[in-house]
C-alpha cells in the first residue's frame, strides 16, 4: 500500500514538552524554558553572527516575466530564495487564510489542546517538529494540515468547522499549482525539459507528481526577545516552499560569508525557497535554505508555510544537465526514507546520502 507524507512524518518517544506550545496568554515574562542565551545552541557560530544589514536580500521575481526561467534559476543559484509577485493567488484568499489561522491561535489554550498533534501523528496543534533537537523550547505555536483539515477542525469548532477546512482547501489547490508551474520553471533553468518526459526514469518522472503539507505558524510578540528564538535554525525537508508572512518581520536565512539576513515582507508576494529534495534534484546548484524566525516584542507574527514535494514511496536523484559535466553528489533517496532520516538527524540527514 503507498505510504502517505503523514505516514512517512509519524514520530515516537516524544515527551508531552515536544507537543505541547507554551501558553503565551498567561506568561509575562520569558520563562526559563524559553530562555536560550545561555545553552550552547545559542553560543553556536550560527547565533553569534551579527545579522547582516547590507541592503542585498532575496530577488522579487515577477512570474510573468519573459525572463523568469533565468531570474529564477539565478536566484535559487545564489539564495535558494525568492519572492514571487503576479502569481495568481487572490490576496482575498491568502487574507481569508491568516484570519482563520488567526482565529484558531487566539482560542484559549485548553480549547487548541483538543486539537493536539497526537505522539505518533503528524497533523494538528503543537510546537515545531524540530522541538526535540533543541533543549530549549521556541516562541511558537504551529498546527499542522495533510490533506483534509476536517478531524482536528471539528474538534475545535463542531458546529462550524467547514468553512476552515474549505479555505485550508482552496489555499492548497492554489499553492499546488503554483508549486508546479515554479517546479516546472526551475528544471527547465536546470536544463530539465518537461517535454523529455517519456525518457525520464522513474526518479524525474515521480517529479511531476506531488503531496504536501500545510503548516499555519504563530509567533506572539515576546517579553524578552533577545533571549528567545521563534523558529530555531532548519531546512525545509521537501523540494519547495511557498511561505507568506504577515506584516511582521522575523524570518532569516543564512549565507554563508554574509550571516543572517532579513527576508522583509514585501506585500502581495509570496516567498519561495528551496528545500533538501529540491538541493539532492539539482545535484547541489541550489543551496537548500537554513532559516530561522526571530521574535519581536511587540508584534504577533503569523506565517502559512505550504511544503511541496512528491510522493512519500517515490524515489529522488540528482538530474544531471547533458550540457555540463557533473558527478552526482547524491545517492537516489526514497522520499520516505529521507525524512525518517531528518526526523533522525535533523541537518545531518544531507550528508548521510552524499556519494
Ligand atoms: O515563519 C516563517 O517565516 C518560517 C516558517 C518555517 O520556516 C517553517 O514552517 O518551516
Ligand atoms: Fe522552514
Amino acid at each position: 500500500m503507498a505510504t502517505s507524507l503523514s505516514q512517512a512524518y509519524r514520530d515516537t518517544h516524544l515527551q508531552p514538552k515536544h507537543i505541547i506550545p507554551l501558553d503565551f496568554d498567561t506568561v509575562h515574562e520569558l520563562p526559563e524554558s524559553h530562555a536560550w542565551i545561555q545553552t550552547d545552541e545559542f553560543s553556536r557560530a550560527a547565533y553569534q553572527i551579527r545579522v547582516n544589514q547590507s541592503p542585498a536580500t532575496v530577488p522579487v521575481i515577477d512570474l510573468r516575466s519573459p525572463d523568469v526561467v533565468e531570474l529564477m534559476g539565478n536566484a535559487c543559484r545564489r539564495w535558494g530564495m525568492f519572492q514571487v509577485t503576479n502569481h495568481d493567488v487572490p490576496s482575498s484568499l491568502v487574507d481569508d487564510v491568516v484570519e482563520h489561522a488567526q482565529r484558531l491561535f487566539s482560542l484559549p489554550a485548553e480549547l487548541k489542546l483538543k486539537a493536539l498533534r497526537s505522539p505518533s501523528g503528524a497533523t494538528g496543534y503543537g510546537v515545531a517538529r524540530i522541538s526535540p533537537f533543541f533543549s530549549k523550547l521556541m516562541w511558537h505555536e504551529g498546527f499542522t494540515i495533510m490533506g483534509s483539515a476536517a478531524e482536528h477542525a471539528q474538534q475545535l469548532w463542531p458546529h462550524h468547522y467547514e468553512e476552515f477546512c474549505d479555505v485550508m482547501d482552496n489555499y492548497q489547490k492554489k499553492m499546488k499549482s503554483l508549486a508546479y508551474k515554479i517546479l516546472l520553471l526551475l528544471l527547465k533553468s536546470l536544463g530539465v525539459d518537461d517535454q523529455e518526459d517519456q525518457q525520464m526514469d522513474c526518479s524525474s518522472a515521480s517529479l511531476y507528481q506531488s503531496e504536501s503539507a500545510l503548516q499555519l505558524n504563530s509567533y506572539p510578540s515576546c517579553p524578552n526577545p533577545n533571549q528567545a528564538v521563534g523558529l530555531a535554525p532548519h531546512t525545509d525537508s521537501l523540494l519547495l516552499t511557498i511561505l507568506h508572512q504577515n506584516d511582521t518581520n522575523g524570518l532569516q536565512i543564512f549565507q554563508e560569508g554574509t550571516g543572517w539576513t532579513p527576508v522583509p515582507p514585501v506585500p502581495g508576494a509570496l516567498i519561495v525557497n528551496v528545500g533538501d529534495l529540491m538541493h539532492i534534484v539539482s545535484n547541489a546548484r541550489f543551496p537548500t535554505v537554513y532559516h530561522r524566525v526571530v521574535p519581536n516584542n511587540t508584534r504577533h507574527r503569523f506565517s502559512i508555510a505550504y511544503f511541496y514535494g512528491p510522493p512519500a514511496d517515490s524515489v529522488v536523484a540528482p538530474l544531471l544537465s547533458s550540457s555540463e559535466v557533473q558527478i552526482p553528489r547524491f545517492r537516489p533517496v526514497k522520499v520516505k526514507e529521507y525524512i525518517g532520516l531528518k526526523n533522525k538527524h535533523l541537518e545531518e540527514a544531507l550528508h548521510l546520502i552524499r556519494v
